[in-house]
């Protein structure tokens, strides 16, 4: 088996051959291995696309071709390097202008070959390196091999035959769930699904050299995919159609997944050749699209916010995380037992605190369930005892880490923190699920302030993606990188943000609810305001969303805040601190309206913890009369006020946040949202969209609706917004420069 350097010149593959030629011939093996120009995958700085690169697609082609015309090569296989195949296209390149050879021939001619080729799968067979799999006559692979044509997840389809091949390989309705849902699959999963011939647990390579010499002189005839029809269905129509509804229903505005299905329909009715124009016709609808670009724009940001840093100059790549073994929850109710399963799933022993007898054990029922449904879902298996349950702080002397989960109260968690750093030991990190409380004033109520940072979870804690690692002013490097990779470990997109009220997410989402909430003054109604942001591709929109988690608890933290008075009639009314204020949330708790939980908030629901909204005419009279008694004279409001009035107030405070370097980058802000705030993924995040709309346009806006209402000062534009306008509207990965110059903290 000969290996190539990755950088191998065209003129350096022939020497080799050359000299390959001249040693070998007279081995008992006449056939010779070609390993077509190993394909290095993931080496960071490694070029990771190698079909789009120009000269690696080249090599290829031109090895496969002297393969292919070498009558003394009997048999070909093609691996990769390093234990990796491929992983596709190179996702920056994207964005430039291609060049080298097209991908399809060449697989074309793979296939066409009269000799047999077979790919030698390790590590990841993704996108285009999967398709280039599905040309080959054979395919082997490792056991730990990843498979799948995850396109869709990029704003576009296989276009290098995989939805022509694979449907003809595996059957429509598999080749339909593949590709409108980009999901991987295990090599076993990939075996069963008929798209390998063989998996094993050895040198795949070796294996698959044996494999090639065994089968060198068969017919390939039954083995050139594009020949195959996809197996008949006794509905086609309806199967269509019914997946087409599916993708429509989950895709909310996403274009890929619709295109998938357009294109794999085409596998299914039309000859190859034709299927192919087709798929590359829908290829071409997709390729420049907005939400291409923001799917790819995403795939590296989710990816970027694990490079964090702070304004003191703590970073990724110089903060030694402490290894965490045993943590503990103090405080079971929903978030501790959500977190408490996260910690188990991640294979930590836990001690899970809870000082009210009745709340324990409840908890004591509702974990092990909650950790063998995730067993199902996720296949994974938790020792039974990996968590113990007690009833005083005093049980987590011994741990590593603790996580804060108790009530949303200061004097309660202040009593948390005090008893913490009298039990604890003395390196032990302490951290707080707090969604917007100080966490240096916690930090100041124990000895070691610069162990304490904020790990804020969202509901469901062991479902939801996101955690905001927020440090203070005196967390120490180590106690970040420890929290960041803690939530790495427990499966979490983990985004390094400052200690500010809300911290990032939560601090833009006040500003939405709020313009949410002026919309309706002005004469808005619940299910205009839900329909635009749903639309727009939000799972739920606001109204929905805030009769889910409750409207009790954001009235919890305005009555602390001392703003929910509602015994204040007149303008003073709808007035704090000489800001404009809606007493609209209030008044419906007052009501006893705190959503799903009491069957009625926003929307009636048919019982306490129905999930279906349904429109409520008690609402509507409700704010009909509020209106009258405040002489707010209802106006007629289209969707795209609602969308920029909620979007923008969210974006504008996006900036802000940048601007105080509480979040280091755009992407950190994005991340945040689309991972905990249910922004749509093909729109990239607040802060991208903010870059597709036009800055230019966003501030233009903000100054509009900011001259309608003067006393919204956050409607006024952020500095650093106004200066990246002012520096002509920079494209987004060029933000950071322009925020760094600014912010001498950054
Ligand atoms: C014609 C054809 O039909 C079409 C058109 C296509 O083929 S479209 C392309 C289809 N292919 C994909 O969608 C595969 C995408 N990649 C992944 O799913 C994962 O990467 C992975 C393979 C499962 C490995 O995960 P990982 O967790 O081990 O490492 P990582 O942190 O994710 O990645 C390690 C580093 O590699 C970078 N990287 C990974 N895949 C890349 C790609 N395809 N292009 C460019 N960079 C990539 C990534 O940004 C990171 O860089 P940095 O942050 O270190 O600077």
């Amino acid at each position: 088996m000969y290996n190539l350097p990755t950088n191998t010149k065209k003129w350096q593959f022939d020497i080799f051959l050359k000299k390959i030629f001249k040693k070998k011939t007279d081995a008992p093996f006449a056939q010779l291995l070609i390993n077509v120009h190993p394909l290095p995958l993931f080496h960071v700085k490694s070029p990771i696309f190698l079909f789009y690169s120009a000269s690696v697609r080249q090599g290829i082609v031109d090895s496969v071709k002297r393969a292919l015309g070498d009558q003394k090569v009997k048999s070909v296989v093609i691996c990769g390097q390093n234990g990796v195949f491929c992983g596709g296209a190179d996702i920056r390149e994207f964005g430039r202008q291609m060049s080298g050879p097209p991908l399809v021939p060449m697989i074309h001619d793979i296939e066409a070959a009269n000799k047999p080729v077979v790919a030698a799968i390790e590590g990841s067979a993704l996108g285009g390196g999967l398709e280039l799999a599905l040309g080959c006559h054979y395919r082997i692979s490792h056991s730990k091999a990843k498979l799948g044509l995850p396109e869709v997840t990029l704003g576009l389809l296989p276009a290098a035959g995989g939805t022509q091949r694979l449907p003809r390989l595996i059957g429509v309705p598999a080749a339909l769930n593949l590709i409108t849902t980009g999901r991987h699959v295990t090599a076993a999963e990939a075996l069963q699904l008929g798209i390998l011939d063989h998996v094993t647990e050895h040198n795949t390579v070796d294996v698959a050299v044996k494999f090639a010499l065994s089968v060198t002189g068969e017919s390939l005839d039954g083995r050139r995919i594009s020949s195959f029809s996809c197996a008949p269905l006794s509905d086609l129509d309806s199967l269509f159609e019914e997946a087409m509804l599916k993708v429509r229903g989950a895709a909310r505005g996403a274009i890929a997944p619709v295109a998938c299905v357009q294109a794999v329909r085409a596998a299914a009715t039309l000859p190859y050749a034709q299927g192919m124009e087709r798929e590359k016709e829908l290829m071409a609808t997709l390729f420049h699209s907005g939400q291409a670009r923001a799917l790819q724009y995403f795939f590296f940001a989710q990816r970027a916010v694990g490079r964090w840093s702070t304004p003191s100059g703590a970073r990724w790549d110089t903060s030694q995380p402490r290894p965490v073994r045993k943590a503990a929850v103090i405080g079971l109710g929903t978030m501790g037992r959500g977190i408490t399963v996260a910690l188990a799933q991640a294979g930590l022993s836990v001690v899970a605190v809870e000082t009210h007898a009745k709340q324990l054990m409840e908890a004591k029922k509702a974990v092990p369930s909650m950790l063998k449904r995730g067993a199902v879902r996720g296949g994974t298996t938790i020792e039974p005892d990996s968590i113990t349950y007690s009833e005083t702080v005093q049980a987590v002397a011994d741990v590593d880490l603790v996580i804060e989960a108790v009530f949303e109260d200061m004097a309660l968690k202040e009593k948390v923190f005090q008893q913490l750093s009298i039990v604890c030991k003395p390196d032990t990190l302490l951290c707080t699920n707090t969604s917007s409380l100080d966490v240096d004033h916690l930090a100041s109520q124990t000895r070691h302030p610069e162990l304490v940072v904020g790990m804020h979870f969202f509901a469901p804690a062991h479902v939801m993606k996101l955690l905001e690692v927020v440090y203070g002013r005196r967390s120490s490097p180590a106690a970040v990188a420890t929290a960041m990779q803690l939530g790495k470990k427990m499966g979490k997109v983990s985004v390094a943000v400052g200690n500010c009220r809300g911290f990032a997410g939560n601090r833009m989402l006040k500003r939405y609810l709020e313009q949410a909430f002026f919309l309706l003054e002005e004469g808005a109604t619940p299910e205009l305001v839900d329909r635009a942001l749903e639309e727009f591709g939000f799972p739920m929109g606001v109204f929905r969303m805030s009769d889910l988690s409750g409207l009790d608890v954001g009235w919890r933290v305005r009555k602390a805040d001392g703003l929910a008075d509602t015994s204040l009639t007149g303008t003073s009314a709808r007035v704090r601190q000489g800001c404009r204020y809606s007493p609209l949330g209030d008044l419906l708790c007052e009501h006893g309206r705190f959503g799903q939980k009491t069957g009625r908030g926003w929307y009636q629901y048919d019982k306490p913890g129905g999930r279906v909204a349904k429109s409520d005419p008690w609402l509507h009279n409700f704010l009909d009369e509020y209106r009258a008694r405040h002489g707010l004279v209802p106006r007629c409001i289209d969707q795209q006020e609602v969308l920029e009035r909620c979007l923008f107030v969210l974006i504008n405070e996006g900036f802000q946040i940048l601007e105080e370097g509480i979040a280091a980058g755009p992407e950190d802000i994005d991340a945040i949202y689309v991972f905990g705030y249910g922004w749509p993924r093909h729109r990239g995040g607040p802060m991208f969209y903010a870059d597709m709309v036009g800055l230019e346009r966003v501030v233009e806006r903000l100054e509009r609706y900011h001259q309608a209402h003067p006393n919204v000062p956050y409607l006024q534009p952020s500095g650093l917004l106004r200066r990246l306008v002012a520096n002509g509207s920079p494209p987004i990965h060029k933000w950071r420069n322009v925020i760094k110059n600014r912010n001498s903290q950054l």
